[in-house]
């Protein structure tokens, strides 16, 4: 630690002054005392540092004043939480005799009274309440290392959820479709199950985006997507694929369910109605569909890609309805 004080001892801190910190909350100080005028009293600047993981620490700090910051991964990393007078630092270092878990700096200019672990100890054989409240001090601790650790996980998920779903419409993006396919290979379910995979996408999008603005355009995908989810089974996977594309796997679905399927999505989108932001009523969009059945030992890309090519004759014969491979 980087310290700048000359040197002062524990006497130097009054009683009312311990008293306030819960580290001393019914502590017996005159029966203690002698063993806290043995500790010294140091200054820190804003910017030293106290702890770091890299080094040992054999020492417990008492914050008499100012405030440090604790942080994990670096000196640099944002901080976890600040810590202000009465709190102890190090003393997970001293009982359990390892490296300290965290590095912790100075905030602004402090001062700590620095209690040796031998002197620690005989402090703990001295006192039962000090005991008792260095106990409160490691709960708090452990309490509070639980909640980053549920705050990071929920972090985690919500960065899962975004990476998989696509911002505009709320149904999975490609990515999850991609790494679903690999999963769905690699369960080797495929060759016992009848899939069918659709290829849909908006008629004439372009002039609809030029007509009535892109923002107009934005809310008919997320009503075609809406439409689609409610129209479909829970284990029906749907994904934006690509701009006014969508794609459909549906497992345990032979051809002509599948077509039936597309021909339900391609009524329901048709009767849908959109009204714009500023309550203007839009007219009503149609999709286009390819139905593409798994052929057997077909790999789902394949199909994906005849579903496409089914699609573009779909386009070909006039749009608004569905075509099915070869
Ligand atoms: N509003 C909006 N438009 C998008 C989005 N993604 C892609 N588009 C638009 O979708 C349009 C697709 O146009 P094209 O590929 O020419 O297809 P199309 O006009 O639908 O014609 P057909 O598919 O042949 O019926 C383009 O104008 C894209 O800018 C989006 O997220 N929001």
């Amino acid at each position: 630690m980087a310290l700048t004080s000359k040197l002062q001892m524990g006497d130097s801190v009054s009683d009312a002054q311990f008293r306030q910190f819960r580290i001393f909350n019914e502590v017996d100080l005159k029966r203690i005392r002698p063993l806290l005028n043995q500790c010294r009293k140091e200054q820190l600047k804003a910017g030293d540092v106290m702890l770091r993981p890299e080094f040992g620490n054999s020492c417990m700090y008492l914050l008499l004043s100012g405030r440090v910051a604790v942080s994990l991964e670096s000196l640099d990393a944002s901080p976890l939480l600040e810590l202000g007078s009465g709190e102890c630092i190090g003393e997970m270092s001293v009982f359990d005799g390892r490296n300290p878990s965290a590095y912790v700096k100075a905030v602004e200019p402090c001062e700590v009274l620095v209690i040796e672990s031998d002197t620690l100890w005989l402090l703990i054989d001295s006192s039962h309440s000090l005991c008792r409240n260095l106990l409160y001090f490691l709960s708090n601790r452990l309490r509070s290392g639980n909640d980053i650790v549920v705050v990071s996980k929920s972090r985690e998920k919500e960065q899962e959820h975004a990476a998989n779903v696509d911002a505009l419409t709320g149904v999975n993006n490609r990515r999850w479709l991609l790494d679903m396919i690999e999963t769905l290979h690699g369960q080797a379910l495929l060759e016992q199950m009848p899939m069918a995979v659709l290829m849909l996408d908006v008629d004439h999008f372009k002039r609809f985006n030029d007509t009535y603005g892109h923002k107009s355009g934005d809310l008919v995908l997320q009503m075609v997507a809406r439409t689609m989810r409610k129209s479909l089974r829970p284990s029906d996977m749907l994904a934006r694929y690509g701009g006014e594309e969508f794609v459909v796997l549906l497992p345990r679905t032979p051809a002509k369910q599948a077509r039936a399927v597309a021909e339900r999505l391609r009524k329901a989108v048709e009767r849908c109605q959109i009204t714009a932001e500023q309550g203007q009523e839009l007219p009503s969009v149609t999709i286009s569909v390819g139905v593409s059945p798994l052929a057997d030992n077909e790999t789902i890309e394949t199909a994906i890609e005849l579903a496409d090519q089914a699609l573009y004759q779909a386009k070909h014969n006039g749009r608004n309805r569905i075509e099915i491979r070869p």
